[in-house]
């Protein structure tokens, strides 16, 4: 049967080499070959299909995750993939799993807290999957605040050992991944305490379940651990394929040499030593590690949704305003669906360059922190926080706006919108709550500008340099073609986060306690950290277009996206510029209107720059966003699909709804 393309003479409109494009957005050539050789081995493999999972319950849908978790690590070893490899194996199977956890942060918390000993020992093993592990830090009452943490492990020198135990209930571990059911084992976070004196969290290496030994059949937790799962998450289909576990222990005993030991020991005599030179953040640095990770993913979750609104949009004709009975717009020619949907799009591929530069100061940063030079640690803290927050964030809302934008069909689970906007909304508060990241992010921004001239800023906050000028020199733009050049949105940007952070920094100085003052502007300080953050994300865009970029028009399309979502975050923040007084109003308004012409621009080319995503089918699992654009059919086919129509007949139709019929409701 020959397949029609319903979106054939949208792809004709393109002005860019689409194949170039592929390879921009995946990272490099290789990285595409990668991508799409792992994409459509999953696509193809009848284990990984996914469209009956919202329809299981619980048991089934969390049995079914266990199933495919089994065949990619049985497809890993049969096809000898490479780490890289199995990791975007496991990204394109799209169902969160124990193996996140395991391959995200437990073995990175060994790799950055272990001793070489320990490393020596553990990596192996989970490597090879002979263990598998979890990260529990989080308890029923502390997650944002990791030193409030009330696990306790307690040095009993006399058996050399260490008593881990949970004294209240607060204290339940409560939400790691893999916890609940899965994993052997789990880096445990507790207080230390070394003959009755108390110093600080730490991490376990821990085993808290029989299981160890693979072939036992019996799971049951050793003595003294009392584990399970926390429950039912929203929707459905979506995180209930993780099994976020609870955690307690009573005076459990494990040997001293499981301590994770690279940031400080405890000798066999009872000494506690910290580390030279080593400093106690290092313990915080899995959440470095894993929020890079999440920035570097989430533009590809945000590219999924804004391809399929952006696909059923060019496909989807409603009434014109001039004839409510002819069907002549396409949804995607409406200025208000483009004003609504274009920045999103530009913001994916926005996320998409800052993720490819974090990833870069991550790795550089990682490599630093192995030669013991901590120096860039605090800019690596405050970039993957700051990131995770505003891409996670603007990606959660541009989900739902997605969803928005395809009207009620959007709404149905076979659009694949509300699952995915269920599966990443806990991404706002995992590994930190976006507002407590953002006034990380404002700590560092305040502190550096506080010490402004004896300490010179350094990456990210190298523009506090400058202070002078960005403070006292205004805008220059005086046409909207001014508006399209990336020197002169950089500067704006800086110029907004530099005089927002300023003032707000002169206001925490009236406070005596900094602390309080610190609580009190915390709603400000939250808006001077996004103002940095956007500041980041805009300036890699540009030095991403300074770089050389082969493939006919593929330069000149980003261009277009690139102020797309600068001016766009002109317009929406127009408060923020005209109240530092970088920005008159004539100037805002002139940022708006270049704005829609840019809409105007980036039109024919919308359809092409979703395919440049090189999605398939299966990841988007989604009717309305399908390649081929044949909707119609495939959403009354999906409708029959559902279960909920192998009858005309519902369970309890007899029972509820002929008693109404038959006026016979008495007998009820
Ligand atoms: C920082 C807090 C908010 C509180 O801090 P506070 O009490 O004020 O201060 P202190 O703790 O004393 O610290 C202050 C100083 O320390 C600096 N700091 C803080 N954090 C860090 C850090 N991380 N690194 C470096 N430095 C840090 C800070 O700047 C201060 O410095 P200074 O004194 O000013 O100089 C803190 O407590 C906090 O972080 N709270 C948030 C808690 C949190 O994030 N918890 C996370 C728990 S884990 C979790 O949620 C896991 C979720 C699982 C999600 C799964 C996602 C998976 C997707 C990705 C993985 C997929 C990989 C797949 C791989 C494969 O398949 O192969
Ligand atoms: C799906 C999912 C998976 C998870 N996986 C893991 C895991 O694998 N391992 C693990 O250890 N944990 C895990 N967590 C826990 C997660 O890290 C915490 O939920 C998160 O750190 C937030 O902590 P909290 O839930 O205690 O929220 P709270 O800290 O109670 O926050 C609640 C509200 O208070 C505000 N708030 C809190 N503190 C401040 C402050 N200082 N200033 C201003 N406002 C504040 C927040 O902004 C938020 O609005 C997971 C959570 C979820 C939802």
């Amino acid at each position: 049967m020959e397949l029609v393309d319903h979106l054939r003479d949208e792809r004709n409109k393109a002005q860019f080499d689409v194949e170039a494009m592929k390879v921009v957005w995946a990272g490099s050539p290789q990285e595409l070959q990668l991508c799409d050789r792992m994409a459509n081995l999953v696509a193809n493999h009848p284990a990984f299909e996914k469209l009956k999972r919202p329809m299981l319950v619980r048991k089934e849908l969390f049995k079914n995750s266990l199933r495919k978790a089994a065949y990619a690590r049985k497809l890993v070893i049969d096809l000898g993939l490479s780490e890289e490899e199995a990791k975007w194996l496991r990204f394109y199977i799209d169902e969160p799993t124990y193996p996140d956890l395991h391959w995200g942060m437990f073995i990175p918390a060994i790799e950055g807290q272990g001793s070489e000993e320990q490393k020596e020992k553990w990596l192996p093993l989970s490597r090879n999957m002979q263990i598998i592990g979890c990260y529990a830090q989080t308890e029923m009452g502390h997650g944002s605040n990791v030193q409030g943490l009330e696990t306790t492990a307690t040095f009993d020198a006399q058996q050399d050992h260490f008593i881990i135990h949970s004294p209240t209930l607060t204290s339940t571990k409560w939400w790691p991944g893999g916890l609940g059911k899965v994993s052997t084992h789990a880096v445990v976070y507790a207080r230390l305490i070394v003959n009755g004196e108390f110093h600080g969290v730490h991490g376990w290496y821990n085993y808290y379940s029989f299981s160890f030994f693979l072939y036992l059949e019996d799971h049951s937790p050793l003595p003294g651990i009392t584990v399970g799962d926390v429950g039912l998450k929203f929707g459905n289909g979506a995180y209930n394929t993780m099994d976020n576990g609870l955690l307690r222990f009573h005076h459990v005993r494990i040997p001293r040499n499981q301590m994770l030991m690279r940031v400080s020991q405890v000798s066999r005599e009872g000494k506690y030593m910290q580390c030279d030179d080593v400093p106690r953040q290092l313990i915080y640095g899995t959440m470095v590690s894993v929020r890079q990770t999440i920035v570097a993913m989430v533009s590809r979750t945000l590219s999924r949704a804004v391809c399929i609104a952006t696909r059923y949009s060019a496909l989807r004709r409603q009434h014109s305003s001039s004839s409510l009975v002819v069907p002549c717009f396409l949804m995607i020619d409406y200025q208000s669906q483009q004003s609504r949907l274009f920045p999103l799009l530009a913001s994916a591929y926005a996320f998409k360059f800052v993720g490819e530069w974090l990833k870069w100061l991550y790795t550089d940063v990682k490599q630093r922190l192995e030669a013991n030079d901590f120096s860039t640690l605090p800019e690596a803290h405050a970039s993957t926080a700051g990131l995770k927050s505003l891409t996670t964030s603007a990606t959660v809302d541009g989900i739902e706006e997605c969803m928005k934008l395809c009207g009620g069909d959007g709404y149905l689970v076979s659009s694949g919108l509300p699952e995915l906007f269920a599966v990443s909304v806990p991404a706002c508060t995992y590994e930190g709550d976006n507002t407590v990241l953002m006034l990380q992010v404002a700590r560092f921004v305040v502190k550096t500008v506080s010490e402004v001239g004896y300490k010179e800023p350094l990456g990210t906050s190298s523009y506090i340099r400058r202070l002078n000028t960005l403070l006292h020199n205004n805008c220059l733009v005086q046409t909207g073609e001014d508006w399209v050049k990336g020197d002169r949105i950089v500067e704006a940007f800086e110029a907004r986060a530099a005089r927002m952070a300023v003032t707000c920094t002169q206001h925490l100085a009236k406070f005596q306690d900094p602390e309080q003052g610190f609580s009190e502007l915390s709603a400000d300080l939250v808006e001077v950290a996004v103002a940095h953050c956007q500041l980041i994300v805009v300036s890699k865009f540009v030095e991403k277009l300074a770089q050389d970029i082969p493939g006919k028009g593929v330069k000149e399309a980003l261009e277009v996206l690139c102020y797309v979502y600068a001016l766009f975050l002109v317009h929406k923040h127009q408060g923020d510029f005209l109240v530092t007084g970088y920005l008159t109003p004539k100037q805002a308004s002139l940022a708006n209107r270049q704005l829609r012409i840019l809409y105007s621009r980036l039109r024919p080319n919308a359809i092409a720059l979703v395919d440049a995503f090189n999605h398939t089918d299966h990841y988007l699992s989604s009717v309305v966003g399908r390649y081929d654009g044949n909707v119609y059919p495939n959403l009354y086919q999906a409708a029959f699909n559902d279960p909920f129509n192998d009858s005309h007949v519902p369970d309890g139709y007899h029972q509820y709804i002929h008693p109404i019929l038959n006026q016979t409701l008495a007998k009820l």
